[in-house]
């Protein structure tokens, strides 16, 4: 089989350790900034970055609705942090007005983790591997809420905000789901030398 192409979203964010790690997998990998270079791949990264400054130049170069009405046609497509953000159909704590592309149905809270702590590592079981993954949160969004349709493969426990410190009260919040051809991580799957989830993005780019 032919290696597939898969694009990065690089209007803004993490590209390089994205590009690196798809390339390490035998991808055939293109920096995606307008709609020819959209039109040419089989799947499709949205990094880690800042999806506010994300939506905005994708705006501003009209490229939005294009990458709208391809992953709304089934591009396979893997988004990480920023990129969750990108692919949920609604979000909480966005900025004023802050729209996405979509195609996830699922409400991501933005920085959500951002009360008790910006960035921190977790070892994180999956669904999907036998061994859990290390990840890297960096003002991470979590996941609030699934459709029927998607697949939760990953979640971190965190204890939620209390009158008193005597009744915190423990939760588990999704950072980590699929459904069909998208993929979504709250954490960044790019950094360091972990290739699992580029590796399974690439399983549902051949499905
Ligand atoms: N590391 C990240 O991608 C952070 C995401 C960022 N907080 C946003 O809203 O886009």
């Amino acid at each position: 089989m032919t290696s597939p192409t898969i694009g990065v979203f690089a209007l803004q964010g993490d590209v390089r350790e994205h590009v690196q790690a798809l390339q390490a997998l035998g991808a055939d990998v293109v920096a995606v900034r307008r709609e020819e270079e959209l039109d040419r791949v089989d799947g499709l990264v949205i990094p880690g970055g800042e999806s506010t400054t994300m939506i905005k130049l994708a705006d501003v170069f009209g490229v939005a609705d294009a990458f709208r009405r391809r992953i709304s046609e089934g591009l396979p497509t893997f988004g990480t942090c920023a990129g969750m953000i990108m692919l949920a159909d609604r979000i909480v704590d966005g900025a004023d007005g802050q729209t996405t592309f979509g195609g996830l149905d699922v409400t991501v809270r933005r920085n959500a983790f951002g009360r008790q702590v910006d960035s921190f590592e977790a070892q994180v079981p999956f669904t999907t591997f036998p061994d859990p993954v290390h990840a890297v949160f960096i003002r991470a969004p979590w996941v609030e809420q699934v459709g029927p349709d998607v697949e939760v493969l990953a979640s971190v426990p965190v204890v939620l905000d209390a009158a008193t410190d005597d009744d915190d009260e423990r939760a588990d919040r999704i950072v980590a789901v699929r459904q069909g051809a998208l993929l979504a991580t709250s954490f960044h799957p790019e950094v360091g030398d972990d290739l699992r989830l580029h590796r399974l993005f690439l399983d549902l780019v051949d499905m």
